[in-house]
């Protein structure tokens, strides 16, 4: 059963067990896995890929079965309903339109000093995009993770995702790559795919960036390869947390935590409410819709482990509550959420407002992304996005005049930081030859 507790000292210590869940003790030995796949995988490519296929996702593959076909993915469209293709083609076009809007521009400035200074923005060349499969099909995260990267300019995009009975991939999984365009998928998934794409193997393709949700294993993976390439941000086991005063729907409530418990075990679902009475009917109600839940015990086993009711003394408090946690869905499920409680927010992946939002809305068609930091990574993290594919260079042109200028303050900085040279290389340039 949900847990309900009162505002009180020790509430700070649990909300934050439950922020750190993906760093406690019994993740270390997983962290100690997560290494091993990835110096094997560094060392021996594709034979230790196949090696964690097999043990991991239960798959025997040959090499040559790494890269799907085009007639599976012809397949794939035999395989799902008219209804989700247009669905899918509907959350391309949403996806898209939200994600082209202010676009980093290069810029350059012209200063009267004949300086020239600007950031010239362009895509990284290659991307690698994580498709998770190991508990759930992700068509939804194939668009939002490769529609931004489209949209960056990237020209190699690479899919990976996890192989499951048979060797197969999700046909609606399948069916997103078609409609966004994605020509080169692969089939594996976890630890074993991220070191394939961050170091490279003879079938796979070393990328600059690698993007993507996924479980604590592929999670980890994604923070030890950081530096080798880039990563969007810690995008692990999917948690929410709503804030609800007496006008909010317990059943509605309810429903909401349970769409984020049923992800992962790792999952979390908090509510903070100031209304005792709807924190015990939000308890019953999620009860009652997990008897016949589909994902009862993946999801039972979330909600033991790290789903948790407040009751706070005001919505201030749980504002404040919140931030320290900084949740990747944040839900204001309250009278008047852009006066009462949004000023007072800082930290979130993505914020829903008012009753009619679920965060549902935003996982499959809204249009910004759905692939969000968690576990307290908002605080300095921000949802994935075309920047994420982006970076700048710097742009800087000096006249003789300008630099001339400036000799003399260079020269001094060069001195304090006894770099001869430095000072050398701007002196040589502006000293009158005799
Ligand atoms: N934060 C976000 O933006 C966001 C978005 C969507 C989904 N998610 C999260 O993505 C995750 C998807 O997880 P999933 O499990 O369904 O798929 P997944 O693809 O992330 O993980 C499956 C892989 O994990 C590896 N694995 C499983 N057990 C292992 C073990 N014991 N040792 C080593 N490796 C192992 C396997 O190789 C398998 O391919 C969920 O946690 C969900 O909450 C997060
Ligand atoms: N809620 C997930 C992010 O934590 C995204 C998602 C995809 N499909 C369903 N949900
Ligand atoms: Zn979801």
């Amino acid at each position: 059963m949900l847990r309900i507790i009162t505002q009180q000292a020790d509430v700070r210590s649990e909300l934050q067990r439950i922020c750190d869940r993906t760093n406690d003790e019994q993740v270390l030995h997983k962290e100690a896995t997560v290494r091993e796949v990835l110096q094997a995988v560094k060392r021996q490519g594709d034979k230790a890929v196949l090696h964690y296929t097999a043990e991991f996702d239960h798959q025997i593959l040959k090499p040559e079965e790494l890269r799907v076909t085009g007639s599976e993915i012809d397949a794939a469209y035999q395989q799902v309903s008219k209804e989700l293709v247009e669905a899918i083609r509907l959350a391309c076009r949403q996806i898209e339109v939200f994600h082209r809007q202010r676009v980093p521009k290069s810029w350059i400035h012209f200063d009267d000093d004949e300086v020239v200074l600007g950031k010239r923005y362009t895509p990284v060349d290659r991307a690698g995009i994580y498709v998770p499969g190991g508990r759930a099909a992700y068509p939804s995260t194939v668009l939002m993770n490769a529609i931004p990267a489209q949209v960056a300019g990237v020209r190699r995009i690479i899919m990976v995702t996890p192989p499951g009975a048979s060797k197969t991939i999700y046909p609606a999984v399948l069916v997103a790559a078609q409609e966004v365009g994605l020509q080169e998928i692969y089939r594996v998934g976890g630890a074993q795919a991220i070191a394939a794409l961050a170091y490279g193997t003879k079938t796979i393709p070393k990328v600059d960036v690698i993007t993507g949700p996924g479980n604590i294993y592929v999670t980890l993976a994604k923070k030890l390869v950081y530096g080798t390439v880039g990563i969007d941000s810690l995008a692990g086991p999917s948690e929410v947390l709503i804030i609800a005063d007496e006008t909010a729907n317990p059943v509605h409530v309810a429903a909401d935590m349970l769409a984020q418990a049923e992800h992962d075990p790792m999952a979390a679902a908090i509510l903070l409410t100031t209304d005792p009475a709807l924190a015990k009917n939000v308890q019953v109600a999620v009860e009652r819709q997990l008897v016949d839940h589909p994902r009862r015990t993946l999801t039972e086993k979330a909600l033991a482990h790290y789903g948790l009711i407040v009751i706070v003394e005001s919505l201030q408090a749980a504002a404040e509550l919140s931030n320290e946690f900084a949740p990747e869905h944040l839900e204001l499920e309250v009278e008047d959420p852009w006066e009462k409680v949004l000023p007072f927010i800082r930290h979130a992946g993505a914020i829903f407002l008012g009753h009619s939002t679920p965060e549902a809305v935003g996982d499959y068609i809204a249009g910004p992304n759905h692939t969000l930091p968690t576990s307290g990574a908002a605080r300095y993290a921000s949802p994935l996005g075309v920047e994420t594919f982006l970076k700048h260079s710097s742009i800087i042109q000096y006249s003789q005049t300008a630099l001339e200028k400036v000799a003399g303050a260079i020269d001094a900085l060069a001195a304090a930081e006894g770099l001869p040279s430095h000072a050398d290389s701007v002196r040589r340039r502006v000293q009158k030859e005799e």
